[in-house]
């Protein structure tokens, strides 16, 4: 469960420069609840997943997980409640480790252990399991380093690991914007697979109108810091592309990019 409650935060105040990202926003998701998130540019979409994760601090309201409040909760206190997967492919892995030692970091997380105590017979049994349901051919290659890896199974892998300590809450964030059109077809059915798999409660920032729609049971719009639109189980289901471009093309000042434009 997450709880967002009244968030706020302006970046530079009182300066020419005063921008403010996120105004009172709030948001609740429950267990199991996959909401999709977008918006114009600027928006505040990072901003949101930023102050979850506790990479900003926020200047006013409460962050709930698993009914805690973590708002005063350095980063690092926080991992071990989120994953993430990034935008960048080279952002969730590690590149000069082997892709079993990345997998045993993923499963250590949190929990303060060191890198050796992570492999054994048991586990790389298991890792191959998990490996081999990714469908590319990964449980072969064990100790290949990730570096070796393309972007697409990067991320595919980054999403497994995300996913391995069942998270309280999965933060995806943009993690197909920078695969072409095939591979990002297949991480997001391995999205899809995995989230429904586990039931993770999770929250996915996309800039494609299609995937926002078709991914998830709630789809939030943001603007200037706000929640503008959402859409609930049933309405999500008979949304259109069309009917989200026309909801931004009603807003002043949206800024839509090429590829929200194209779905
Ligand atoms: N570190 C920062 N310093 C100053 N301003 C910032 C910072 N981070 C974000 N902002 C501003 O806050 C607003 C929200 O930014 P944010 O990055 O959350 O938008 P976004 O919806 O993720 O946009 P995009 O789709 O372009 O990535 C923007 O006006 C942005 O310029």
């Amino acid at each position: 469960m997450l709880e967002l409650q009244n968030i706020s935060k302006t970046f530079f105040p009182g300066t020419v420069n005063e921008r403010r990202a996120l105004v009172n926003l709030s948001l609740r998701l429950e267990k199991g609840d996959f909401v999709t998130v977008i918006g114009s540019n600027g928006a505040g979409k990072s901003t949101v997943l930023n102050a979850i994760t506790g990479r900003l601090k926020i200047d006013s309201g409460d962050i709930l997980i698993d009914n805690v409040s973590v708002r005063r909760w350095p980063d690092y206190k926080r991992a071990r409640f989120y994953g993430r997967v990034f935008q960048d492919p080279m952002a969730g892995t590690a590149p000069d480790l082997t892709i079993e030692q990345n997998l045993a970091l993923a499963l250590q997380r949190g929990k303060g252990r060191g890198l050796a105590l992570g492999l054994n017979s048991k586990r790389r049994a298991f890792f191959k399991e998990e490996l081999e349901a990714l469908g590319l051919g990964l449980e072969n290659r064990l100790s290949a380093r990730v570096g070796l890896l393309s972007g697409g199974q990067r991320q595919a892998l980054s999403l497994l690991m995300a996913g391995f300590t069942q998270p309280s809450i999965l933060l995806l964030d943009e993690h197909t914007a920078a695969l072409d059109p095939q591979r990002a077809a297949h991480v997001t059915q391995l999205t899809e697979r995995i989230v429904g798999e586990s039931g993770l409660t999770t929250l996915m920032v996309t800039h494609n109108m299609e995937q926002a729609i078709a991914l998830g049971n709630r789809l939030i719009m943001l603007h200037e810091g706000q929640i503008i639109h959402q859409l609930e189980a049933e309405e999500k289901k008979k949304a259109t592309v069309e009917d989200l471009l026309e909801r931004f093309a009603n807003i002043k000042g949206a800024v839509l990019s090429d590829k929200q434009m194209l779905g």
